[in-house]
């Protein structure tokens, strides 16, 4: 992991590819098997090409789950026009795209009014650099490893020098990679600097999700303490 780092590992699936008439049981079973957050994927047909589902699902996921952190990833043209009805629903955490709104700083703004964290993500063909003046102003940032929209991609290497950037530069901040993650790609973004790890497929198609979430968490934990002894 590139130097500066320090931050906690959390690990939250996304349950895109689970079975969604059972998405309760389903949030339920990754939080039982370790997880520490839950990655909730909202596509618009807009923005991606393809559908999932809005802030009725998670106003009804809320107080089945009452305790768990929902990091939505609003994969939506527009994002200013969601937030308070995420807020209302029980979101924990806004990430939006930088791509899909013309005013970053504003929809940020709105996101912490309203009572949320906020976290801004890219595509895959978006520099790591455009990110640079909303770093202060965020919570986490988003990085990428699939062109977002369907789950069960191949992991994009390539991505990585995006993350050890944002690690070399800005220290603790809470850096998320998302897509194609799991036992394959896991050491990959622990030496980039990722903590905060989204893995759909890889967990919920998982034998033994406890153990998946195990071995996850122990190959980012030393990365990171690696890269303390290093400094
Ligand atoms: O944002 C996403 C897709 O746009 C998903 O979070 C991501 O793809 C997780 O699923 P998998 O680990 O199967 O790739
Ligand atoms: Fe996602």
């Amino acid at each position: 992991m590139a130097s500066g780092s320090c931050c906690l590992v959390k690990i939250g699936p996304s349950i895109l590819n689970s079975d969604l008439s059972n998405l309760a049981s389903e949030c339920q079973r990754m939080m039982d098997a370790g997880a520490d957050y839950l990655h909730l994927d909202v596509m618009d047909g807009h923005f991606v090409p393809n559908l999932t589902f809005g802030h009725p699902v998670v106003k009804c996921l809320r107080p089945k789950l009452p305790d768990v952190f929902f990091d939505m990833h609003m994969m939506v043209a527009k994002p200013e026009q969601w937030i308070e009805e995420m807020q209302a629903a029980g979101a924990s955490q806004y990430t939006f795209h930088y791509e899909a709104t013309e005013d970053p700083k504003t929809c940020i703004r709105k996101i912490k009014e309203a009572g949320m964290k906020a976290g801004i993500g890219i595509k895959p063909k978006t520099p790591v650099e455009v990110l640079d003046p909303f770093i202060d102003l965020v919570d986490m940032v988003l990085i990428m490893t699939v062109e977002p929209g369907f789950g069960g991609q191949k992991f994009m290497g390539d991505m990585m020098p995006k993350i050890a950037y944002l690690r070399e530069h800005f220290g603790q901040i809470d850096i998320e990679v998302d897509g194609g993650v799991g036992p394959a790609t896991i050491q990959q973004c622990a030496d980039a600097g990722a903590n905060m790890i989204v893995s759909g497929s890889a967990l919920i198609n998982s034998e033994n999700p406890r153990e998946t979430i195990r071995y996850m968490r122990t190959v980012v934990e030393e990365a990171i303490q690696r890269s303390q002894l290093e400094r």
